[in-house]
């Protein structure tokens, strides 16, 4: 079944996105597209520009340069959007005197949409019977609740959320993450945000991970975790790596061992024990992304100046990357990053569009 708007695929485009408040880049050049019937992650750590990017893809900012849109129009051009694009950016912004019913009303009220659909999101989203209840009471987990259905009231194509997980009680993750995929199943496009690669790992099919505002890698969730790989501690890591290699299989050193890329531990057992080669710990490996998503994110390149050490600070010990290798393809590419860094216009006079803090 088709939902929301024909003429509308759902498909979002973000090319050269870039939100300069004063002398600060808060979006710098993002490039990304998002892909109806799917749930794609906007992931980066705290403060590095997901709500900016957001709120310029739903015309609440207005973008130094660059574009965002749904199907080639801006969301400002799109008439009655709120049949096209469904969003909660917040989940504080509700009137605290009115009901949550009430609420959805006036928002219904707004988008030309029948009471009878207000009562139906709310027992679809699980609260019909707090929504008859002030907002100002709810808890964090009601609120977002609340504002799925604020965001499902058009019936819309797209739907934007912003940290929609926040304040869910692990059930309530889990409610989500089935409510996501059925959204999506029905062939919507669903982008949401997330500072927890962790919250969201087994919600989203695709991710875009930035930082510092900028693009550090895209992909599927399982690109990101790269092909699988098996790791082998040996009496006699050259024999054994040899042996693999004449199996067919790719093999490079690993700290004290080696990594193999297959999920097969047996070949890699069955191997050695042929080249009578002692094995002294093998296992798989599995990329843990949230783990990636550190390395990625807090990397000295990408390292998240909101939160940048104090002048003189004493510098922070990363972690050692761990996990198989990441597949450069996904990365963005370090030296474009450099050149936009360079050819990133100084900007002295800061944004009259009104949304300076
Ligand atoms: N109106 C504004 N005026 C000045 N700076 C702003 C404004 N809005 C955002 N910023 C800055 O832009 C940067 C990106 O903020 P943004 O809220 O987009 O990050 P975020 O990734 O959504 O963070 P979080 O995960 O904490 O919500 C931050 O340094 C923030 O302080």
């Amino acid at each position: 079944m088709v939902h929301g708007r024909p003429e509308f695929t759902g498909h979002i485009e973000v090319r050269g996105l870039t939100k300069r408040f004063g002398s600060f880049t808060a979006v710098d050049h993002l490039d990304f597209d998002v892909e109806p019937g799917r749930v794609t992650g906007f992931l980066g750590p705290n403060g590095s520009g997901k709500t900016t990017t957001l709120r310029m893809l739903l015309g609440l900012v207005r973008a130094t340069d660059g574009t965002a849109t749904i199907d080639g129009h801006r969301y400002a051009d799109i008439g009655n959007p709120l049949t096209v694009v469904g969003s909660a950016l917040e989940a504080t912004n509700f009137h605290p005197g009115r009901t949550g019913r009430n609420h959805l009303r006036v928002q219904a009220a707004v988008a030309g949409v029948p009471d009878t659909r207000v009562d139906e999101l709310l027992e679809l989203v699980g609260i019909p019977a707090a929504a008859r209840k002030r907002a100002g009471g709810y808890s964090m987990g009601m609120r977002q609740r609340l504002g799925l259905a604020a965001a499902l009231l058009g019936d819309p194509r797209v739907i934007i959320l912003d940290e929609p997980a926040n304040g869910l009680d692990p059930e309530g993750i889990r409610w989500l993450r089935g409510f996501l995929r059925q959204l999506a199943d029905e062939g919507r496009t669903l982008l949401i945000s997330s500072h927890m690669l962790s919250e969201v790992e087994q919600t989203v099919d695709d991710v875009v991970i930035i930082a510092n505002g900028q693009r550090v890698a895209q992909g599927t969730v399982a690109e990101l975790r790269g092909e699988p790989t098996a790791y082998v501690r040996t009496s006699d890591p050259d024999r054994l790596s040899q042996a693999l290699r004449d199996r067919g299989l790719a093999v490079a050193p690993s700290g004290r061992g080696l990594r193999v890329t297959t999920e097969d531990l047996a070949v890699v057992g069955d191997v050695a024990h042929a080249s009578d080669v002692a094995i002294h710990e093998l296992r798989s490996e599995q990329t843990h992304l949230e783990e990636l998503f550190f390395n990625l994110t807090e990397s000295e390149e990408h390292r998240n100046r909101n939160l940048a050490r104090p002048p003189g600070g004493a510098p922070v010990d990363l972690p050692p990357p761990s996990g198989p290798p990441i597949d450069p393809a996904l990365l963005a590419e370090p030296a474009q990053a450099a050149q936009r860094a360079q050819s990133a216009q100084p900007s002295g006079a800061p944004d009259h569009d009104g949304d300076l803090r």
